[in-house]
């Protein structure tokens, strides 16, 4: 049998950079035991940006922490690239952190001490094959403030060095946790930008969580969560930019 094609010509079979069975996570145990996911079952294609929608308390980021290696499910099977992590050892996950995943999340983290340039070359130091710093602030619209101090950064501009850091590795997986949470609108449509241009230039699947349902029309793939499940797949035919966006 051929492998299914996705809307966008790509083999679904071969190409899943993740790919979720009847994933569960329970936060506890007994009478207070939280059951947070409860059995997801997810196909993304790599180089996929997929939009993750949903009310507060649906599992969002419990996901992405899974994806992320940062948490591990309670069952079910979660694959990276058709390698089963599931119960990949702690050492493993490590790894597969470091190689594969940049982190983004509401806030920016970011060395009060160092410059945009060093906050991102504490990334590029130890990485192999990765960007250089004035490269990974370049695609982020920074490459003017590289010597600047967080603080005489505006919010937007923190976000998109933190987006820089992450970057600086070339990661094949980004994952942002409401990366435009703490930013106005106007802000908040630069960050998607520097996160758009990442995904083509890079061509990093890319996820991000947003309770603003408007960023999910720049997606390739909108997931919206209920109540620990996917309630709803949606994949846009056509996709807007960031720059129309309103929330
Ligand atoms: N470490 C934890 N211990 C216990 N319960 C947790 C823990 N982390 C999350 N939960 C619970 O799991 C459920 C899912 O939480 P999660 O943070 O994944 O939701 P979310 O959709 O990302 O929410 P939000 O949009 O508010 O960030 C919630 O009921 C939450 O209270």
């Amino acid at each position: 049998m051929e492998p299914m094609q996705d809307t966008r010509g790509q083999s679904s079979r071969d190409t899943a950079c993740f790919r979720t069975r009847g994933l569960t996570k329970v936060y506890g145990s007994g009478a207070s035991a939280v059951h947070a996911l409860r059995g997801v079952d997810l196909e993304i294609p790599e180089g996929d940006l997929v939009v993750l929608l949903g009310p507060s308390g649906s599992g969002k980021s419990t996901l992405l922490n899974i994806l992320g290696g940062l948490d591990r499910p309670t069952g079910g099977e979660f694959l990276f690239r058709g390698e089963d992590l599931t119960r990949a050892s702690t050492r493993a996950l490590t790894l597969y952190r470091r190689r594969h995943v940049g982190f983004v999340f509401q806030f920016y983290n970011l060395m009060p001490s160092l410059t945009a340039r060093e906050n991102v070359e504490l990334v590029t130091e130890i990485a192999q094959n990765g960007l250089s710093a004035g490269e990974a602030l370049e695609l982020v619209g920074l490459e003017k403030r590289a010597d600047h101090f967080p603080a005489e950064l505006s919010g937007g501009e923190q976000q998109r060095v933190a987006i820089a850091r992450a970057i600086a590795k070339r990661p094949e997986v980004m994952l942002c946790d409401e990366p435009t949470g703490a930013l106005d609108s106007a802000t908040g449509i630069r960050v998607l930008q520097a996160l758009k241009t990442v995904n083509e230039t890079l061509g990093a699947t890319t996820i991000i969580i947003t309770h603003n349902a408007g960023v999910a029309d720049m997606a390739h793939r909108v997931i919206t969560f209920s109540d620990g499940q996917v309630g709803n797949v949606r994949v846009n035919t056509e996709r807007a930019n960031p720059e129309d966006l309103a929330w």
